[in-house]
């Protein structure tokens, strides 16, 4: 792993975004350090999803600083550029290749850039192979490997998208409810991956499944009306008056 450049690979301060006069993100300050895996929780509009959306440039705060990397303003980027810098984000609903291998669809997240016809035709250099064979490890697919993206299950669809995402090799890895309609199993294996991602690299993941959250074993941001209303460890937040007013104690 290469040094840190700065202390902080991601960081929020004071950012706000109205639509149309609402506060979805109302002075949110947040920070997280190079392979650092953070959850993120709270109710349903607290500000999570807008949260990622200024992170990835698909809304521009109003006000505030969103830095990466101590120098790159994420409010002055477009998505791709963000992108590029090493942000990748994976959305709630898997969006894999369905009529092709598991091997290929992580062939043809490694070359992005190429057209999928000639990137399925070309032959695969033996770095390629070392690649993809490391990331299906890592994903736990490597015994899936030639099965066809569309039979796997749901949560063995939603680990290819990881899979798909690290060929891309961020910096920071921004998860949208990756448990959410997985069995106990694959929830379990979901946190054991993210864990093992995060030694590497840094991990946003927002989720509900607080038995999810507690196997992360990780800081844990309760946001509440678009601001951090707790921060700390699971046992700490779930413990604040607060959190359990507005959405544990639901
Ligand atoms: N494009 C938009 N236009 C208007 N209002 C929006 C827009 N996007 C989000 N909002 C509002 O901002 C608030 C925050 O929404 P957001 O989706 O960020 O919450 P969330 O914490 O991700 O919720 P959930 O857990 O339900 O996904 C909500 O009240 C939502 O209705």
């Amino acid at each position: 792993m290469t040094a840190p450049i700065t202390p902080t690979l991601l960081y929020l301060d004071n950012v706000s975004v109205s639509f149309d006069g609402f506060r979805a993100l109302n002075a949110l300050s947040l920070a997280v350090d190079h392979a650092e895996m953070r959850a993120i929780i709270g109710p349903n509009g607290a500000g999570k999803t807008t949260m990622m959306d200024v992170i990835t440039g698909k809304t521009r705060p109003n006000e505030g600083t969103a830095l990466f990397e101590g120098t790159h303003d994420l409010t002055a980027l477009d998505e791709a550029a963000i992108a590029e810098l090493g942000i990748g984000r994976k959305f709630q609903t898997p969006t894999v290749f369905e009529m092709h291998s598991v091997e290929d669809n992580i062939l043809l997240a490694l070359k992005e850039n190429r057209s999928p016809i000639a990137t399925l035709l070309s032959r695969r250099s033996a770095r390629e192979r070392e690649r993809i064979d490391v990331l299906l490890e890592r994903v736990r697919l490597t015994t899936h490997r030639r099965r066809k993206a569309g039979e796997l299950s749901h949560g063995q669809k939603q680990w290819l998208e990881i899979g798909m995402l690290l060929a891309q090799q961020p910096k920071l890895l921004l998860i949208d409810e990756p448990a959410a309609g997985m069995t106990d199993q694959e929830t379990a294996e979901t946190a054991e991956l993210l864990r093992d991602i995060a030694k590497t690299q840094a991990v946003v993941v927002v989720e509900h499944d607080m038995t999810f959250v507690r196997d992360l074993d990780v800081k844990v941001t309760c946001l509440h009306e678009g601001s951090v209303l707790a921060e700390g460890t699971l046992d700490a937040v779930s413990a604040n008056e607060r959190v359990v007013e507005v959405y544990l104690g639901r």
